[in-house]
């Protein structure tokens, strides 16, 4: 183990992220009445340049008229390579009030753009004596995003969350797709004949994990564009979960209780988890490291592995 021990994530569920275009003002209520942990009031790519300033009036005014209830309620405010941002910024924590928890900062590049967006907020906060200091969560969904995503990892006490951009990422990688998500047709290995479907996005996943664990903050699977293919959906987000991804995004209402369901640990899986914990303590109690769990061997590390189960129940469990 290093000197620094590695720092605990924020204290919260994040299973399920629901997004919906801040231009759609008719979707608001019904997101707020979903099963998500976690919403997304778009400012970015879902609204068409034109209806940006109708679509941040509409999100400061729902901010303040929707009862949330216990959510993270966050805004994805345009890219920095925008004239946008610093307008969705400075309206959003003038006039949105404290009930905003966070900001989505898109396309981060580097730890100097999450630099910039601190520095407008910092200020912005002072100016209107705003009391709960605002959150960031960022996407990476660029080629630098993910050549940088330690540094943002690191670079700002507000930083909470990181989420894997699919659709963005394969852009700007040069990926041959129009897919967002998913098994892509022509990413296969052949072995006697028959064709396997490896997982495209595991790299930049295990990159994110990574980053995020390492500044204790949540890693988050991005969008999975066809919201028909729950099966796809699901895959997808048990290879998150299974890589340390602790939930995924929902762009329309039917993902969300998939997302829930995958996030969730499963019974069977606490009670292992708590038997587990069990066994090691009567291994210590006893004064041996490490002892033999149905038949398999388990030792301290398992008590790490166990607890990250249980301490996801007890989250879920209030
Ligand atoms: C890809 C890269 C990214 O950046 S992803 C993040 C940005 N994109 C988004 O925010 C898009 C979010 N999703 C949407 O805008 C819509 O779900 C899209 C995909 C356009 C589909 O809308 P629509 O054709 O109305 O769907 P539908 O008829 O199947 O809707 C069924 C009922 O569900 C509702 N609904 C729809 N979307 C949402 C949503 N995001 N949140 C909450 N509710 C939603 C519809 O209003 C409809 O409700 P009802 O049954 O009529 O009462
Ligand atoms: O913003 C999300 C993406 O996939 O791009
Ligand atoms: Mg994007």
């Amino acid at each position: 183990m290093s000197f620094r021990t590695q720092p605990l994530p924020p204290a919260r569920l994040n299973r399920c992220q629901l997004f919906g275009p801040g231009s759609r003002e008719s979707l608001f209520e019904k997101m707020a009445k979903s099963a998500a942990d976690v919403i997304n009031l778009d400012l970015e790519d879902s609204v068409a340049p034109d209806d940006k300033d109708r679509a941040r009036a509409n999100v400061i005014q729902a901010i303040g008229d929707i009862d949330w209830g216990d959510k993270t309620l966050s805004v994805r405010i345009n890219g920095l390579d925008t004239p946008f941002w610093y307008r969705d910024v400075v309206d959003l924590l003038e006039q949105a009030g404290e009930r905003l928890d966070q900001i989505m900062i898109p396309k981060a590049g580097n730890a100097g753009d999450i630099y910039a967006v601190d520095a407008l907020a910092t200020a912005v906060e002072r100016a209107k004596g705003r009391t709960k200091p605002i959150n960031f969560e960022v996407i990476i969904e660029s080629a630098a995003g993910i050549c940088h995503v330690e540094e943002i990892a690191a670079s700002s006490p507000r930083m909470q969350a990181i989420s894997l951009g699919a659709a963005d990422f394969a852009a700007s990688m040069g990926m041959a797709t129009t897919g967002i998500g998913g098994t892509q047709e022509n990413y296969y290995m052949i072995r006697e004949g028959q064709k396997y479907w490896p997982d495209p996005w595991h790299w930049a996943q295990t990159a994110i994990v990574a980053a995020c664990r390492t500044h204790g903050l949540l890693p988050v699977d991005g969008p999975f564009g066809d919201f028909s293919d729950s099966d796809g959906f699901v895959a997808q987000a048990r290879r998150s979960a299974t890589l340390g991804m602790v939930g995924k995004w929902a762009i329309h209402p039917s993902q969300v209780a998939l997302a829930n369901e995958v996030f969730s640990p499963s019974e069977s899986a606490v009670t292992e988890a708590r038997e587990i914990l069990a066994a090691m303590e009567k291994a210590k109690a006893e004064g041996a490291g490490a002892t033999v769990y149905k038949g398999r061997l388990v030792d301290i590390a398992s008590i790490k592995q166990a607890e990250v189960i249980v301490r996801q129940a007890e989250l879920i469990a209030g």
